[in-house]
């Protein structure tokens, strides 16, 4: 619909527009894990006072911990944050530098954040699926330079542009799963009473089984099959594609290992994150506001 200044009015809940949010994170996703997948697992990176030089500036957490945390720092200053469509990972940043924007009020209020789960899977299963290739290829190289035993595997130490790299599949990730909510709210909407006795019993299968959609995560899992296929191949100087590249071994990006990042992580979280966003719609509504709901069932 356009109105009478021409921009372009979208309804910011309509299944189509988030859907089609989701379709872009897909790519950012799959691009940040091509890029990823250059450097070595480093696992050093994501444990604990592994870095000396980190440890004695009095900084206990990991390498991606402190990186995460001096990011977020920065882009909490510059207000990102606000508009409810991103987390940080970190907690107690600092308040923006300037007032806050006025945003519609579209979600619910709800303390729905799953960060914790999306840092703890991407750095165990993730990171060391997406890196396998280039750790193996690297301990090849070490051992063939003498290198053997304890310095020889996983670790080219990168762990600048590696970090550079988790930060922004991080929040892409974190973004896409949270946008869980606003389908959530959208489908919520779209028939509040079908929701309402659900919520009302704390029937968590009940209110998955009216949000899921097995025919569009069939199609989204094809979809990002052949997008990271695509993405992941290598192209020679006169723009074709090297061939036989679609197979799995000669991508840039293990294709099987992005298409179960969604399957068993992001899909599933998603969900979580709409059934647990929608346990709460009713939260400090009477018993008359419920009423009313069911009654603004809009089609
Ligand atoms: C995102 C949606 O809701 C659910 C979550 C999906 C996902 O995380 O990709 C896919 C289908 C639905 O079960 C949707 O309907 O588009």
């Amino acid at each position: 619909m356009l109105s009478q200044n021409c921009v372009l009015v979208r309804d910011p809940l309509s299944l189509e527009h988030i859907r089609s949010i989701l379709v872009r994170l897909e790519d950012t996703i799959i691009f940040g894990l091509i890029e990823r997948a250059q450097y070595a697992h480093n696992a050093k990176m994501y444990v604990n006072g592994a870095i000396p030089e980190l440890k004695e500036k009095g900084i206990e957490g990991s390498w991606l911990e402190w990186f995460l945390k001096e990011i977020e720092t920065f882009h909490a200053k510059a207000r990102r944050y606000t508009s409810l469509d991103e987390y940080p990972f970190t907690a107690g940043l600092p308040e923006p530098v300037l007032p806050p924007l006025v945003f519609p009020k579209i979600l619910y209020p709800n303390d729905v954040n799953v960060n914790p789960s999306i840092l703890s899977f991407y750095t165990r299963s993730i990171v060391p699926r997406i890196t396998q290739r280039a750790t193996i290829a690297l301990s090849a190289l070490k051992r063939s330079n003498g290198i053997v035993g304890e310095g020889e595997c996983e670790d080219d130490t990168n762990y600048g542009s590696a970090a550079t790299i988790d930060v922004e599949i991080l929040q892409a990730i974190s973004k896409r799963v949270h946008y869980g909510k606003f389908v959530a709210e959208s489908k919520f909407r779209d028939d509040p009473g079908l929701f309402i006795p659900h919520i009302r019993s704390r029937n968590r299968e009940g209110i998955e089984a009216l949000i899921m959609r097995r025919d569009v995560m069939a199609k989204l899992l094809m979809r990002l099959r052949k997008k990271a296929a695509t993405y992941a191949q290598e192209f020679g100087p006169d723009g074709d594609a090297i061939t036989n590249s679609l197979s799995n071994g000669n991508t840039k990006v293990d294709v099987d290992g992005v298409v179960e990042l969604y399957e068993n992580y992001i899909i599933p979280l998603t969900i979580e994150v709409e059934v647990e966003y929608l346990i709460q719609r009713l939260n400090g509504l009477s018993e008359a506001e419920v009423e009313e709901l069911v009654k603004t069932k809009p089609n």
